[in-house]
């Protein structure tokens, strides 16, 4: 299915919309009339580099409004500082670098993140075991973060943003520079955050969206050129046959869609 225009998927409302959103950095576009609905499961953004999804992450956590064009988020426009506050209590947000102390251990850093959000104090410390126990660090949790291998700093990344429980997870390439064992472990853990939240991951990695990704939005130049399933994505690519759905097959798709748009990559 290519778009330019708005869809949407089984017909619920979306936990995010984007609606015509342009963003500018002085004299480049990175977002240009971008229509695009996040539903709960998992969406896959994905494109090359400079194609804007950093961007339209950062209107989807509320860092930044779009010059033009409008987001809503669990249901209401982003507009007001009450109104983004209070949004920003139901997001989660991988970045793809975040700032720590490192001498906090991964227990205050999840906790910090939880204050933040405003976790109530009195459920904060059943939030933080919660969010560790989902990545798996409850034995690291006295760990300094500056004592974590890479793959655990992610893993300590991811529980920080699940810890309020949030309706949306943001998460900005998370699987970059994890072993292949690694990634599978993150693989099983996105797709069970998919089932109790909407869940957006940037990625450039086709074998993680053929494993675990519900919905696909392929952004180019800053503009949305394809939304659909994994399944549809594959069948852009000429010869495929219907029934592989792996890495290959999604990457084909995927240059068969950069390739139409006339995209270098
Ligand atoms: N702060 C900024 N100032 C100026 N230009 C920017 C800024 N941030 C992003 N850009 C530009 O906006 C465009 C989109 O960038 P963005 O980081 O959103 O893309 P991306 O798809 O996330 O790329 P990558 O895969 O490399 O992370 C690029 O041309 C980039 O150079």
């Amino acid at each position: 299915m290519s778009v330019d225009s708005h869809t949407t998927a089984g017909g619920s409302a979306p936990t995010a919309n984007v609606e015509g959103a342009t963003v500018r950095y002085k004299t480049v576009v990175a977002l240009d009339g971008v229509h695009a609905d996040f539903h709960p499961g998992t969406t896959a953004l994905l494109g090359p580099n400079g194609a804007g999804k950093t961007t339209l992450l950062s209107l989807l956590s509320t860092a930044r409004q779009p010059d033009q064009g409008a987001v809503s988020l669990l249901g209401a426009p982003v507009r007001g500082r009450a109104n983004v506050r209070r949004v920003r209590e139901r997001i989660g947000v991988l970045p793809q670098s975040f700032g720590y102390y490192p001498r906090y251990t991964v227990r205050e850093f999840v906790e910090y993140a939880a204050w933040l959000r405003r976790v109530p104090s009195t459920e904060r410390a059943g939030r933080v075991r919660e969010a560790l126990g989902l990545v798996e660090l409850e034995r690291y949790a006295d760990r300094r973060m500056g004592a974590l291998s890479g793959g655990m700093l992610r893993r300590a990344g991811i529980a920080q943003a699940v810890v309020n429980r949030p309706a949306l997870v943001l998460l900005d390439e998370p699987t970059v520079g994890l072993d292949p064992a690694q990634r599978i472990g993150f693989r099983t853990l996105i797709r069970a955050l998919g089932e109790r939240s909407a869940v957006v991951m940037s990625t450039h990695l086709a074998e993680d969206v053929a494993q675990v990704c519900d919905h696909i939005h392929v952004l180019l130049e800053g503009r949305m050129r394809f939304t659909g399933s994994a399944a549809e994505l594959c069948a852009e690519a000429d010869g495929h046959d219907g029934t592989t759905l792996d890495g290959s097959a999604v990457e084909a798709g995927y240059l068969a869609v950069v390739g139409r748009n006339g995209v270098p990559v």
